[in-house]
């Protein structure tokens, strides 16, 4: 597995998304209280913390699946307090989730087109006329669809049904349908989870390839705390709802807050 980034961190910048005092409650339960963060252009950004800590509503705030009830995001300096997640994705934010979900009877190959769909511009009566700007269109969506077969080297699976593939590759092909969409914030919900080491080290080299091939900022999170210091420029730790520490994974490997919180559990 590589170890902290340099690259990027040169390049890195810029507010690609800002998280401003967002609360989310679900009738008596607070997710997330009065919690602010930024996301920078180019960087790996990871968000962990105990169970229940509110880092998928976190997500899901960022992707607009929940509305904060208080706070904002601006993202690509566009501030809102509601956008829906299509809007999200038209916008350059995908995601993958923590339980994988695929159209398992559908391939790996036809699983990555449906993340394409949002990408096609020709209506439907283009479409099945196969004429024309469609059928150009659909070549040119085919052909990205083979370099991202390519890069995360399933091509031995493009045509097996996804539910017949091991968990790790099932992961590897929501990876490939979230790529599909060319996101610029790539949000991953435990990308990790469930996979053995050496699929761990697969799925850590794509993410890092991605970012630094591609400049793809990504948010993630992650339980596993060894990775989470491997592959991020900076972490941000919540708590209970509460943000409790943000900083470089150094800075928050020694926050006795987060100690406490959070690494003093199993480390
Ligand atoms: N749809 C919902 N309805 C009611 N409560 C919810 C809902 N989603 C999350 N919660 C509650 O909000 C809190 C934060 O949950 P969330 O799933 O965001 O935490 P998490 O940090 O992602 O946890 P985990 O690591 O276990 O996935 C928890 O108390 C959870 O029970």
């Amino acid at each position: 597995m590589s170890g902290p980034k340099d690259a990027v961190g040169e390049t890195m910048g810029e507010t690609l998304l800002a998280v401003d005092g967002v609360s989310l409650g679900f009738g008596g339960v607070k997710a997330i209280t009065d919690v602010s963060f930024d996301i920078r252009k180019g960087e790996i950004r990871a968000i962990i913390g105990p169970n229940g800590a509110g880092k998928t509503s976190m997500l899901n705030v960022i992707n607009g699946f929940y509305h904060p009830q208080q706070g904002r995001i601006t993202y690509k300096g566009q501030t809102r307090s509601r956008m829906r997640p299509y809007q999200a994705a038209s916008q350059g934010i995908a995601r993958t989730f923590q339980n994988v979900a695929l159209f398992r009877g559908m391939s790996t190959l036809d699983n990555i087109m449906v993340g394409r769909t949002l990408r096609m511009h020709r209506g439907l009566f283009w479409q099945m006329l196969r004429f024309g700007p469609a059928m150009r269109e659909e070549i040119d969506h085919r052909r990205h669809v083979e370099d991202i077969i390519d890069f995360l080297q399933i091509e031995a699976i493009r045509k097996t049904p996804v539910g017949k593939l091991p968990y790790g590759l099932q992961k590897r092909v929501e990876l490939g349908r979230a790529l599909a969409m060319e996101p610029e914030l790539l949000l991953l919900d435990e990308p990790m989870a469930g996979m053995n080491m050496e699929e761990k080290e697969d799925m850590c080299r794509y993410i890092l390839d991605l970012n630094r091939h591609f400049g793809t900022t990504i948010a993630l999170i992650e339980h596993d705390i060894g990775v989470v210091m491997d592959l991020s420029d900076r972490v941000v730790v919540l708590e209970y709802g509460h943000k409790i520490a943000d900083g470089t994974p150094e800075e928050v490997k020694a926050d006795p807050k987060v100690i406490d919180a959070y690494l003093g559990v199993g480390h």
